[in-house]
């Protein structure tokens, strides 16, 4: 199992590239079951979860071909990705795929759209909660399908004639069952209104994406999406949008580090509640040409305290990295997750380095230290462990980070983005 080792101290200075979204490129990927023909998709970041969704859609009949090449001297990797599913060969997607992570069971959804039937596993995806699937079995059988759950796995078949469009308000904002009765509703006779919707980025760039398959969504980005379903969806061609949790990664980083740092190819107003947290703690922000850059000289990092809401408010995927930071404020700051019932993961790590970090129920109270010192520490999902990696990159002397596989399911070339700005970050194979 690969570590990263870390030594702190060195401020961040250069550009560095950010990839796509992972959270966009999955739903895409997976929105390549709903049509016969190619979708193709750009801009894919190259991470552990997009191999594993190729292996799960390849399954079902996917056929998949990469085109990788360098782009711009920025050398990020990044790759358009075609996929061509003529039909499906297999309705069944199996435990050994699906538990290794979230967003594989969002199939459900295409299968059961196009085949009329489903067989999906329970999921996986980071231990951040107990992350039940009420929500989809809900909004599909809204649209007539019948769901049962048997031996771990959910039985979806839909009503003969295919899914009926429907009305549906989701008792609680979630981006995955957003998602999946997008994609379901494309194709379901008649028209689907979907309330409570989750108003993220990613379900707007999926269905932008669908749209350009012939589908027909209005509403995406608001609490309502409207779904006009269509007979059948052609191919298209997308490009899979910045990764806003990786740029509110980095930009927490520097944050932390000090130093000056273009974040390139992305854009600031997929982030604003996070950039105003940022600013309030010290950083200087602002727009440039294809991005923007983020600097802290100087000054020190003021304590700001932040709550996880769904989008537009501050993201959860953003809240360990947020901690990480406030670990070296100069004052108390506290972090209230409100999202998820178990991600406070990191707190006893980022102890190992000295952090004084207080839990009381959701809310994490965060006294600020003048000096991290590096330990090992464990990697425990995937934003957890680049909250860490955040902490050793101002912590003094070496950080060794152990298993690394949770940063690889998120984080395109991190090391390498990294030492590019000046870090002194390696990957050591074992
Ligand atoms: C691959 C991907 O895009 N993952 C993101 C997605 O996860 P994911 O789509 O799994 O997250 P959800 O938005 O569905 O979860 C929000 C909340 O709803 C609950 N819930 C969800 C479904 C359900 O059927 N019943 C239920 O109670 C969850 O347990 C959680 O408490 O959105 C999360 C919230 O922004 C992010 O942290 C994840 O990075
Ligand atoms: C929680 C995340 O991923 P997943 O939903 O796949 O577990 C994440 O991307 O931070």
């Amino acid at each position: 199992m690969d570590r990263i080792r870390i030594v702190g101290g060195n401020r961040l200075n250069g550009t560095i590239p950010i990839s796509g979204a992972k959270n966009a490129a999955l739903p895409l990927m997976i929105a390549s079951l709903l049509t016969s023909d190619t979708l193709t998709l750009e801009n894919v970041p190259h991470l552990a979860d997009v191999e594993q969704l190729m292996r799960i859609l390849g399954n079902h009949g996917v056929d998949i071909s990469v085109n990788g090449r360098r782009e711009r001297q920025s050398e990020v990797y990044s790759r358009t990705i075609h996929f061509t599913c003529r039909t499906i060969v297999d309705t069944t997607a199996p435990y050994d795929l699906v538990s290794k992570m979230r967003a594989s069971f969002w199939v459900i959804g295409p299968l059961l759209a196009r085949e009329g039937k489903a067989r999906v596993s329970l999921p996986g995806g980071c231990a951040i909660g107990t992350r039940p699937v009420d929500l989809f079995i809900e909004s599909l059988q809204a649209l007539g399908a019948d769901m049962e759950i048997d031996g771990g796995y959910i039985n979806a078949t839909a009503p003969k004639g295919g899914l009926v469009g429907a009305s549906y308000t989701f008792p609680k904002v979630s981006v995955g069952a957003t998602h999946v009765l997008m994609m379901a509703a494309t194709l379901a006779r008649g028209t689907t209104v979907i309330g409570n919707a989750a108003r993220e980025p990613e379900v707007v760039d999926l269905a932008t994406c669908l749209n350009s398959m012939g589908a027909r969504i209005t509403g995406a980005g608001t609490s309502t999406i409207t779904i006009e379903g269509v007979s059948s969806l052609s191919g298209a061609r997308h490009r899979v949008l910045p990764d806003r949790i990786e740029t509110g990664t980095y930009a927490m980083a520097v944050a932390m580090t000090g130093g000056d740092v273009i974040l390139e190819d992305t854009d600031i107003h997929l982030l604003d509640n996070a950039v105003e947290a940022l600013r309030r703690a010290g950083a200087t922000i602002e727009p440039v040409e294809r991005g923007f850059r983020v600097a802290r000289n100087g000054n020190g990092i003021k304590p700001v305290d932040v709550v996880t809401e769904p989008y537009p408010g501050f993201p959860t995927d953003l809240q360990a990295q947020f901690m990480g930071l406030m670990t070296r404020a100069e004052g108390v700051s506290h972090v209230t997750e409100t999202i998820f019932e178990n991600r406070f993961m990191h707190v006893q790590e980022l102890a190992r380095l000295g952090a004084k970090i207080s839990l009381s129920g959701q809310t994490a109270r965060i006294e600020g230290v003048e000096q991290l010192r590096g330990a090992p520490v464990m990697a425990t999902d995937l934003r957890a462990s680049v909250s860490l990696v955040i902490a050793g990159l101002a912590a003094e002397g070496e950080t060794m980070v152990s298993r690394v596989y949770h940063l690889d399911r998120g984080f395109e070339r991190l090391e390498e983005k990294l030492t590019r700005c000046g870090a002194i970050v390696e990957r050591i194979r074992d």
